[in-house]
C-alpha cells in the first residue's frame, strides 16, 4: 500500500528534457515505477538478508576447537575470566604433566574449594598431573578461594577459571589433555542455603554434573570419575549407622535431593556409556582452609568476636549430632577411591562393556553433639561462647548423621584417624594464623 502511494505522485512530475520522451509518456512512467519498485524491493530483501546474517552470526556456536581462532583467549560471560590461547594451553599441559605416576592426569573440579584444594595438592605432591577447574563463585568469600588458588599455583597446579556448565570449555580441556581421571568436587554446597537459592543447586549439582558427564562420555579416552555425593542423602533415616545399602529416598533438603539425583544420573551414564563412576558420601567435612558457611567455622568467628551463636536441638532438648570428618581423612578416602577406580569402558560415547559403579560412605564413625563441638571450641579459643538454644528449624537440617564405613575400609583402605578435638585444634591454629597474619603466612599442612 505505502509503496503504491509513493509511486502515484510520479504521474504529476514534469519530466526533465533529457530523459523525457514525449512519444512514449506512459511507458516512461511505467519504467520509472518499475525501477523504483525494484529498488525498494531490492532494499527490502537486502535488509532482510543482512538482518538474517547478523542473527545467524549471533546464534552460531564458537568455532571448533581445532580452528585457529582457538589460539586466541576466550572470555567467560559469567566471570569475565578468559580461557584459551597458546599461553593458556601451555600452562594447562604443564600442570597436567605427571611427575611420578606415568599417565595419570586428573581434572579436579571445584579445585579452589575446601576439599578440592586439599585433594589437588595431595595429588600433585605425590606426582600426579593435576588441572583444576573452578568458577570462583561468591557463595562464600572468593578471597579465600583465591588464597587457596595461590597456594596451589606455587605447587604447580593451574586452576582454570570457568564453570562446569560451559560446554565449550570442557570440550577444550578434554581436547588439550587426555585426562585419565576426573575428581568432581565442584558443587553448590550447604544444606540451609537451598531455602534461599534453590536454582543454584539445580544449576551446579544437576545441570553442571550432567554437562560434565557428557564431556566425559565423549572424551577419548573416557576418564574414570570420582565425585562428591553427601551424607545428606540418608535424609530422615533413623537406623544408624548409615550404610550404603540403606534407603536414600527421603531427603530433608533440596541439597540432599540434588545429591541423590546425582547418584541416579551417575548410574545412568555408567549403564549407557560405560563410564567408571565412584560416588563418595562425605560426612560434614571440617578442617583448615574450610568453608566459612559451616557451623564450626562461623561458630569460631562469632565466639572470638563475642557474638551470640545459635545451637539447634532436637525434640525434648535432645542433642543434634554430626559425624564430623577431618579433611586429611577425607583426602585419603578420595585418593583411595581414585587409585582403585577401574577404567571406563566406552569410547566415542559408546559403551564397550560393563563399567565399575561404586558408592562409599566417607565418615568418621563417631558422631559428636553440636554442644560438644562448641565446648571444644571454647576450650581451644579460651573464650566462653554466648549460646542460644533453638529447636532445629525445618530448613533442611537432619538430627544426626553416623557413617558405617566398613565398605570404604575394605575396598579403599579408608581409616579415619582424627578425632574432633585433634582436628579442631588444627583448624583453630590455621584460623588464627590466616585471619591474624593474612593468607600468605598460612600453608596447607
Ligand atoms: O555431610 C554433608 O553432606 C553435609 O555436611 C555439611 O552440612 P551440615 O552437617 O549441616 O554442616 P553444618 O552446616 O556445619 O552444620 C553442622 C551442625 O551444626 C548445626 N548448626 C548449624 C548452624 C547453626 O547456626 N547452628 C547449629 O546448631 C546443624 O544443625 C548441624 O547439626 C555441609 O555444610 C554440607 O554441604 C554437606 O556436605
Amino acid at each position: 500500500m505505502s509503496q503504491l502511494k509513493t509511486l502515484s505522485h510520479l504521474d504529476s512530475i514534469p519530466s526533465s528534457p533529457g530523459k523525457f520522451k514525449p512519444d512514449k509518456p506512459s511507458f516512461q512512467i511505467h519504467r520509472l515505477r518499475l525501477h523504483s519498485s525494484l529498488l525498494s524491493r531490492l532494499a527490502f530483501w537486502s535488509l532482510l538478508f543482512l538482518t538474517l546474517m547478523a542473527f545467524l552470526f549471533l546464534l552460531s556456536p564458537p568455532s571448533s576447537p581445532s580452528s585457529s581462532s582457538f589460539s586466541q583467549p576466550r572470555r567467560n560471560l559469567g566471570s569475565g575470566a578468559s580461557w584459551g590461547g597458546r599461553e593458556w594451553e601451555k600452562r594447562l599441559r604443564k600442570s597436567a604433566a605427571p611427575r611420578s605416576n606415568p599417565g595419570r592426569t586428573v581434572l579436579v573440579t571445584g579445585a579452589a574449594g575446601f576439599v578440592g584444594s586439599h585433594v589437588s595438592l595431595s595429588l600433585r605432591r605425590r606426582g600426579d598431573g593435576v588441572v583444576g577447574l573452578d568458577n570462583f563463585d561468591s557463595y562464600y568469600d572468593p578471597g579465600l578461594k583465591r588464597a587457596r588458588q595461590n597456594l596451589l599455583s606455587r605447587s604447580g597446579v593451574f586452576i582454570v577459571e570457568g564453570d562446569i556448565n560451559d560446554r565449550e570449555l570442557l570440550k577444550k580441556l578434554f581436547d588439550v589433555v587426555p585426562f585419565t581421571h576426573v575428581m568432581h568436587l565442584a558443587a553448590q554446597a550447604g544444606v540451609r542455603y537451598a531455602m534461599e537459592n534453590p536454582s543454584s543447586y539445580i544449576h551446579s549439582n544437576i545441570a553442571g554434573f550432567v554437562n560434565l558427564l557428557e564431556a566425559c562420555k565423549s572424551a577419548n579416552p573416557q576418564p574414570a570419575i570420582i565425585w562428591a555425593s553427601s551424607s545428606s542423602v540418608y535424609g530422615l533415616n533413623s537406623k544408624v549407622p548409615f550404610s550404603e545399602k540403606d534407603r536414600t529416598d527421603q531427603p530433608a533438603s533440596l541439597y540432599a535431593a540434588t545429591k541423590k539425583a546425582g547418584e541416579e544420573i551417575a548410574h545412568t551414564y555408567n549403564h549407557i556409556h560405560g563410564l567408571s563412576i565412584t560416588g563418595l558420601r562425605f560426612f560434614t567435612v571440617y578442617g583448615p582452609w574450610g568453608r566459612p558457611d559451616m557451623a564450626y567455622f562461623f561458630f569460631t568467628k562469632n565466639i572470638l568476636k563475642g557474638k551470640q551463636i545459635t545451637i539447634y536441638e532436637g525434640p525434648d532438648h535432645s542433642s543434634v549430632a554430626r559425624d564430623f570428618t577431618y579433611i586429611d581423612d577425607i583426602v585419603k578416602g578420595c585418593l583411595g577411591a581414585l587409585d582403585t577406580a577401574k577404567k571406563s569402558t566406552g569410547s566415542g560415547g559408546k559403551k564397550k562393556g560393563a563399567a565399575q559403579f561404586r558408592i562409599f560412605n566417607l565418615g568418621n564413625t563417631s558422631p559428636v553433639p553440636v554442644t560438644e563441638l562448641v565446648r571444644i571450641l571454647e576450650k581451644l579459643l579460651k573464650v566462653k561462647a554466648k549460646k542460644k538454644l533453638l529447636p532445629l528449624p525445618r530448613n533442611g537440617d537432619v538430627k544426626f548423621t553416623h557413617a558405617n564405613i566398613s565398605l570404604a575400609h575394605s575396598e579403599l583402605r579408608y581409616e579415619p584417624k582424627t578425632d574432633l578435638e585433634a582436628g579442631l585444634k588444627k583448624f583453630v591454629k590455621w584460623y588464627i594464623s590466616y585471619y591474624n597474619n593474612g593468607s600468605k603466612k598460612s600453608s596447607f599442612r
